[in-house]
């Protein structure tokens, strides 16, 4: 790393301690700035990664709730405001009991290069709690979102800050939270949460976007060696909200998806994975991948293995931080994997970027590739300012060019740097710069 950055990321590390997250996620970044400082000095004198790397505004609070047995229970929750140059603050809400501030720290500042690499005037934001929805009734559910937002509402807003769905957070959790939000304000404020139900100011395709968006950054990649999707042989990890529509796109290209997972164990289905079971198990039955076997018995559940031992051809990450390690990274290669691109945030450790960069394996990360769920949530914004609605062709064709968009810019910073075909320091650089930019314009706030 660069000296000046180096100095910065120590006092990173002396501010946040034990947020290894948080600290891989800076250092990912940093690693790719050296570049930038030579040829803008500027952003060092006006300090922008000492500022960058400190959230405007981080809120922790205390949920109080009473579960179904009358008993009350106490969760701790977060809202990390990170940067707010290029728009108000945007981005999900992660209800999962891995949750501290390290994560949201990490996901928040993730989203601030992401959010900018959409082109959409969009902060970066992220919040969440340690409260584990798993084995929740519907009701304590509810009743957990509206004690969230009891707290959370005076702090958002359609021009302040406005967040969304992650992980545990889905269509139902954003109707309590948007419902609660209603009741308190008295306001029918459409924009101030996005992944909202399609009668009540949802934009089509949001809940599709992260994992469409990650298939067609693949796809783009794909192209730069004269490749597509069709015929691929597909890994994808996970079996949420991202990694089903990752698997529904990947599929309608012609690509054969070999696997999905769940916390519990992989799934290996060689015929190609049953999106229609699938989604019956994940999304009604809110099942396990045993449930998925149990009915296609030509499937095999893999409990005590890694989804990336299986060949493939590309690899889709779409279920949490760090589940690529170098040792899958490693056998991924072996086996033949040529493209990865990270449905999920920071699925890949950083060891394993740089074995997969050094094997010549395309790697797209995160903040590139899944950036189309953020950017269709920005879609949505858009249609809820002007009180329209559009149709999920024109809805979709935006969040294509979206990503072509994205992928190119990549691309073309990338080349610009000296390092072609490198999409980490393409997303990090063009992602920063432009936040950077904004940052010295508005002066030292
Ligand atoms: N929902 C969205 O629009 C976006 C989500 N993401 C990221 O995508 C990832 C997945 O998010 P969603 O699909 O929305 O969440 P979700 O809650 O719908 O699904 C998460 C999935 O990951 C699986 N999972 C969790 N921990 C696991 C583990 N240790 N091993 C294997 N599987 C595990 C869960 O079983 C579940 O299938 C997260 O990293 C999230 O931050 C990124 C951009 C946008
Ligand atoms: O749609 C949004 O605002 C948030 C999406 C998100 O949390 C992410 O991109 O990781």
């Amino acid at each position: 790393m660069d000296p000046q950055l180096e100095s910065v990321f120590d006092e990173v590390l002396r501010r946040n301690p034990g947020e290894a997250e948080f600290h891989q996620a800076v250092r990912e970044v940093f690693d790719s700035l050296g570049p930038v400082l030579r040829k803008h000095p500027q952003y060092v004198e006006a300090a922008v990664l000492e500022r960058i790397c400190e959230p405007e505004r981080q809120i922790i609070f205390r949920v109080p709730w009473v579960d179904d047995a009358d008993r009350v229970r106490i969760n701790r929750a977060f809202r990390v405001e990170f940067n707010s140059a290029l728009g108000p603050y945007k981005g999900g809400l992660r209800f999962h009991p891995s949750v501290y501030q390290g994560i949201i720290k990490f996901l928040g500042f993730e989203q601030v290069f992401k959010n900018s690499l959409t082109g959409m005037p969009i902060g970066g934001a992220k919040g969440g709690s340690d409260f584990d929805p798993r084995g929740r009734s519907a009701g304590e559910v509810m009743r957990f979102c509206q004690s969230f937002m009891t707290e959370l509402y005076r702090h958002i807003g359609q021009y302040t800050d406005v967040p969304a769905g992650d992980t545990g957070v889905g269509g139902r959790e954003i109707g309590y939270l948007f419902g609660q939000y209603k009741r308190i304000t008295n306001l029918y404020e459409s924009g101030v949460l996005t992944g909202k139900g399609i009668t009540w100011g949802g934009s089509l395709v949001r809940t599709e976007a992260t994992g469409y968006g990650t298939v067609y950054f693949a796809e783009h990649m794909l192209g730069t060696r004269n490749e597509s999707m069709h015929g691929q042989r597909v890994l994808v990890s996970g079996s949420g909200n991202v990694a089903i529509h990752a698997i529904a796109k990947a599929q309608e290209l012609g690509a054969e998806v070999l696997t999905f997972s769940d916390s519990s164990a992989y799934v290996i289905d060689e015929r190609g994975v049953d999106l229609d079971l699938l989604r019956q198990i994940k999304e009604v039955e809110r099942g396990r991948a045993a449930d998925y076997v149990a009915r296609r018995p030509e499937a095999r559940l893999v409990e005590d293995g890694r989804v990336w031992d299986v060949p493939a051809t590309v690899a889709l990450p779409c279920a949490t931080q760090n589940e690529i390690t170098k040792d899958d990274a490693r056998r991924m290669v072996g086996n033949g994997v040529a493209v990865v691109a990270e449905g999920a945030n920071m699925p890949t450790t950083s060891e394993a970027v740089a074995l997969f960069q050094q094997a010549g394996v395309l790697f797209g990360p995160g903040k590139a590739a899944n950036a189309g769920g953020v950017a269709t949530s920005a879609l949505e914004m858009q249609q809820n300012a002007s009180r329209d609605s559009w149709s999920a062709e024109y809805t979709e064709e935006r969040l294509a060019g979206i990503m072509e968009g994205i992928h190119d810019r990549c691309l073309e910073t990338a080349d610009e740097y000296g390092e072609p075909g490198n999409y980490v320091l393409g997303a990090n650089i063009a992602g920063f710069t432009k936040v950077a930019d904004a940052m010295i314009a508005l002066g030292v706030v």
